[in-house]
């Protein structure tokens, strides 16, 4: 195939190259960036465009080269004002124009065609006659773009529309991205035609990975798993690619045609941004040059509104467009773009899924462990090895309430207490909500890190919200890495006969190994979420064990006695009102009281006194059964209920004789040995009552009884008791006559 007229070839100048510093490369690299190369009025010459106000529907713009297109054309000042339906045929119907029809994102076709009558041409003869009329708006103009049908290609006529079901399924066949992309390229080199087919897929870094490569015929594949560097593709034309997803450049070597008038009736620049026939800017037709490719066909992969990746056809010829255009298969490439983006981001989603439910796995156990009482350092010793694993990482620490715990071989060699602090001096300004850093290239940018392992090259660090000082981190060691560019990465400036400088595109692509030291595996998202969520069920499990624990002291504290240890009166009084309920009356209830126990205090201080309590509780202790209760109701007075299959008095005697017996060896306080003594008064359920107040009143009445009788001894409830010597007791205010 032929252009209609030849196009110039352009000849580039043998330039000056000076390599450049890193500093240099990234301030031209910036200056490259901005290079606006949707504003460059740079058209493709084997089609033309023209440019229409909607408002007046005149001719504002012509690209330079559409004379040779419709021969015998006046001169470009003769067009622009005139209007637009005095030279298009089809175009003059008032809804024509109308803009808000037309989507903003990427051009229709219409039926308009040049008419050639005007100009005595002969339309058999012009590609225009056949030709595609593309229109699109561009801010409030109208960009008519006309493509041949077949122009600049080397390939038959007739190229075969693509059986679109059979290239879909074909995409779908595979579950895994690797096997996915190298189906990609070969579904797209067969419906495409050209040599080579990549797919280039960008890393974090903006720098791009060939994770795929087709060829047909001689070409041989040679950039399949090779890197690119950020500025192959610079952030401009990356945003330019997520907005037009389709871009064809028919010839490297055609010099492109410009715009006439250079600018718009407003002063400004056509914004080409969804121009089929904008032309490169001239750095990225070098590139290509030094790759040896003559034309290419570049699609988007755009997964989740974001640029994944291109998939980047090349061939050694002219090809274009028109062919596709007319066959349809400009939108079956689309709809394969379109496509492949689900894929991946299906593909990425059921991975990431499936990475989610291991750590998920690894969580629900170590939470089960704690849930289950386990001490926060215990279980994280025990879940170490998984967390390390799923996390993929070596080192492994965490300060939360007052647990400090490190694990993992990068810890070894340092307290948790040291690593900790050292790790805390890392963390942000507390805010609101859990935050998570990373870093993964700390040999690169720091001497030594870390006290820990010096092999330490990527730390994660999750910190809690607000004034919660809780923090995790895990840690990775440094892994060498080669990477393998697609030619040297590193710029050389060149100079310019007019005495400016500016990058030039590498001329090898030849295979370039780089090796990359001092950084560890890159962390994922994922890596950060899941961290996060230890570090949430980590702050929430110890705040469970720490209220469980002052639950705990709490209700203990209530119940007992804080100076033996033992019930204290209100429990007692609950567990024995509560067994009464029951019908457990085959117990006797004891209140035990100290004989002259003011003397002990008065004497020997009540820290002795204390001590004297103490160790009467003990003894008490160790002549009752683990199913008696025993109670402190307060000062030296004790309470107890036995449990006795026959609660006869006789019965309830003998028992209260063996507490006389433990108590009666001398009790031995701050080296001094005191003989001490108790009385005894007994109530026996049912006869004596059936509740605690009253068993409790009768037995406080044989207790004074006892008392009565000269101490030391134990006496059984008897309802002659019963008749005015309690007020008597009660009206007592000297206890030494008790
Ligand atoms: N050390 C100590 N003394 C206490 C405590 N609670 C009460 N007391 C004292 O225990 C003594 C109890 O005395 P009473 O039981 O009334 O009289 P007593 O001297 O034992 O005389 P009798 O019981 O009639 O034999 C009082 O002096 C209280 O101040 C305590 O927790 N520690």
């Amino acid at each position: 195939m032929q252009f209609d007229s030849a196009p110039k070839v352009s000849t580039l100048n043998q330039p000056d190259l000076i390599p450049i510093s890193p500093t240099m490369s990234a301030e031209l690299e910036k200056t490259c960036a901005q290079e606006k190369i949707h504003l460059l009025g740079a058209v493709q010459g084997y089609g033309f465009l023209m440019v229409v106000d909607p408002a007046s529907e005149r001719i504002v713009q012509l690209s330079s080269g559409m004379a040779r297109h419709w021969p015998g054309l006046p001169a470009a000042s003769a067009l622009i004002g005139s209007r637009v339906s005095d030279w298009i045929e089809g175009i003059d119907t008032s809804a024509a124009l109308t803009t808000d029809l037309l989507p903003a994102s990427h051009p229709v076709v219409r039926s308009w065609r040049p008419r050639f009558e005007r100009t005595g041409s002969e339309p058999a003869l012009s590609m225009a006659a056949s030709g595609e009329c593309l229109v699109h708006r561009s801010g409030a103009m109208l960009v008519l773009e006309w493509l041949p049908h077949a122009a600049a290609t080397d390939e038959p006529p007739g190229h075969p529309f693509p059986d679109i079901t059979a290239v879909i399924a074909r995409l779908r066949e595979t579950n895994q991205l690797d096997s996915f992309f190298a189906v990609c390229a070969e579904v797209v080199q067969q419906v495409s035609g050209f040599d080579r087919v990549m797919m280039y897929r960008f890393l974090p870094d903006g720098s791009g990975e060939v994770v795929a490569e087709n060829t047909s015929g001689e070409c041989e594949a040679r950039f399949m798993g090779l890197r690119f560097p950020v500025t192959d593709i610079p952030s401009q034309a990356r945003a330019l690619y997520l907005a037009n997803r389709l871009r064809v450049l028919v010839d490297v070597e055609a010099v492109p045609d410009t715009l006439v008038p250079a600018l718009l009736p407003d002063g400004g620049p056509l914004d080409q941004s969804h121009c089929l026939l904008r032309s490169m800017s001239e750095v990225h037709l070098t590139y290509l040059r030094n790759m040896g490719v003559r034309a290419t066909l570049t699609l988007s992969i755009v997964c989740d509104g974001k640029l994944w990746g291109l998939i980047a056809c090349h061939h050694h010829a002219p090809k274009g467009l028109p062919q596709l255009a007319r066959e349809g298969l400009r939108e079956v490439c689309e709809l394969i773009a379109e496509v492949t983006g689900m894929r991946i981001l299906a593909l990425n989603q059921i991975a990431a899924l499936q990475h989610r439910l291991e750590f998920i796995d690894v969580f629900n156990r170590l939470r089960l462990a704690l849930v289950a009482g386990a001490q926060i350092a215990t279980a994280l010793d025990d879940a170490l090895p998984e967390l390390l694993t799923v996390f993929e990482a070596t080192g492994f620490g965490v300060r939360i309430g007052n647990v400090d715990y490190v694990g993992g071989p990068d810890t070894r060699g340092a307290t948790a207490k040291t690593l900790l602090d050292e790790v805390a001096t890392r963390l942000g300004p507390v805010l609101n909500m859990a935050t998570v850093t990373s870093r993964d290239d700390l040999l690169v940018t720091e001497k030594q890190p870390f006290r820990m392992s010096l092999d330490v090259a990527g730390l994660m660090l999750a910190q809690g919200p607000q004034q919660d000082a809780i923090f995790c981190f895990l840690t990775r060691q440094e892994v060498v890495r080669q990477v393998r560019w697609g030619g040297d990465p590193n710029k050389l400036l060149v100079s310019l006969p007019d005495g400016t400088r500016r990058l030039e595109p590498r001329s090898s692509f030849a295979e370039w190994l780089e090796s990359v030291q001092g950084q560890s595996q890159p962390w994922q998202q994922a890596d950060g979420e899941a961290l996060e969520e230890l570090l949430h069920i980590l702050g929430d499990m110890n705040h469970r064990q720490t209220s469980l624990v002052l639950q705990k002291k709490l209700h203990w504290r209530a119940h007992h006695d804080s100076l033996t240890g033992l019930y204290n009166r209100r429990a007692m009084e609950d567990e024995v009102s509560r067994r009464l309920e029951l019908g457990e009356t085959n117990a006797v209830l004891m209140l035990v009281d100290l004989d002259y126990f003011k003397e002990i205090n008065d004497t020997h201080g009540h820290a002795a006194g204390d001590q004297v309590l103490q160790q009467l509780s003990s003894r008490l202790e160790s002549v009752i059964r683990e199913f008696d209760l025993l109670s402190r109701l307060g000062g030296d007075e004790f309470l107890l209920l036995l449990q006795l299959q026959e609660p006869t008095p006789d019965l309830a005697m003998f028992v209260a004789e063996r507490l006389h017996q433990a108590v009666a060896p001398p009790f031995e306080v701050n080296s001094v040995a005191l003989d001490l003594r108790i009385s005894v008064g007994i109530a026996i359920p049912p006869g004596h009552g059936n509740t605690m107040a009253d068993l409790l009143r009768r037995a406080d009445l044989a207790l004074y009884q006892a008392k009565s009788l000269g101490r030391s001894r134990s006496v059984v409830f008897d309802p002659a008791l019963e008749s005015g010597q309690a007020d008597r007791y009660r009206g007592e205010t000297d206890p030494g006559t008790r």
